[in-house]
């Protein structure tokens, strides 16, 4: 077997959400061989990549073998890339319309989705990240409501926000695409493989 990153079981994607699972799972195909599992995770506050590092350093030691992980953030630039990895909060105390409200105060409505992944091999390795960013702008929501603050963020030369466009067009474009299309060459480059019965 070629050497490179072999690892002696699946890695293992851990979040608590079930939509962020099903995007992954599109994205990344056959292309990396991953197993899930749902745990909510705290978070750290601070800088994202902070965040998502040390969520991989916790799932790690509960999965005692190579995880991935993945923090989201929202950031709008008026307000210096607040609510960032705030955004959960955010949308849960004051919702869409609330978050369009943060904003009335300023003229500049662009804002960015970041996607920060990161990969530990185990408990004991430190975690690499990967980030991921999507430019575009805050807008009254439009289209369905099903995952987080879809309807409210329209991509940088599109007409429709991440809830109205068909979820093809929204993983190749997304925050979480391009986290994961740098993922996909680290793996590619490190000549990743599992071997169940080496190490
Ligand atoms: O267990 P984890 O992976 O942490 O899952 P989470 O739902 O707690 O996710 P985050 O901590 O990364 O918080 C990000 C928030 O943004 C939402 N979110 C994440 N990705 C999104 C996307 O692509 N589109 C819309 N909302 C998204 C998500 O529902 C959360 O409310
Ligand atoms: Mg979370």
């Amino acid at each position: 077997m070629a050497s490179g990153l072999v690892l002696s079981r699946p890695v293992t994607f851990v979040t608590g959400n079930a939509k962020k699972l099903d995007e992954v799972r599109a994205i990344l195909g056959q292309s990396i061989p991953f197993q899930s599992l749902k745990l909510d995770l705290p978070e750290l506050q601070g800088e994202p990549e902070d965040i998502s590092k040390e969520k991989a350093r916790l799932a790690a030691v509960q999965v005692n073998g190579p995880v991935l992980v993945e923090d989201t953030c929202l950031c709008f630039n008026a307000l210096k890339g607040l609510p960032g990895p705030y955004i959960k909060w955010f949308l849960q105390k004051i919702g869409h319309q609330g978050l369009n409200n943060l904003l009335r105060a300023y003229d500049d409505k662009s804002a960015y989705a970041l996607c920060v992944f990161s990969f530990a091999i185990g408990p004991n390795s430190e975690p690499i990240t990967f980030a991921g960013k999507t430019p575009g702008k805050i807008v009254l929501p439009r289209g369905p409501t099903d995952f987080g603050w879809d309807p409210i963020f329209q991509p940088d030369g599109y007409e429709q926000t991440y809830a109205e466009m068909p979820k093809e067009e929204k993983n190749k474009i997304s925050h979480r695409f391009r986290s994961l299309e740098l993922v996909k060459s680290y793996f590619a480059e490190a000549g990743y493989a599992f071997q169940i019965n080496n190490v």
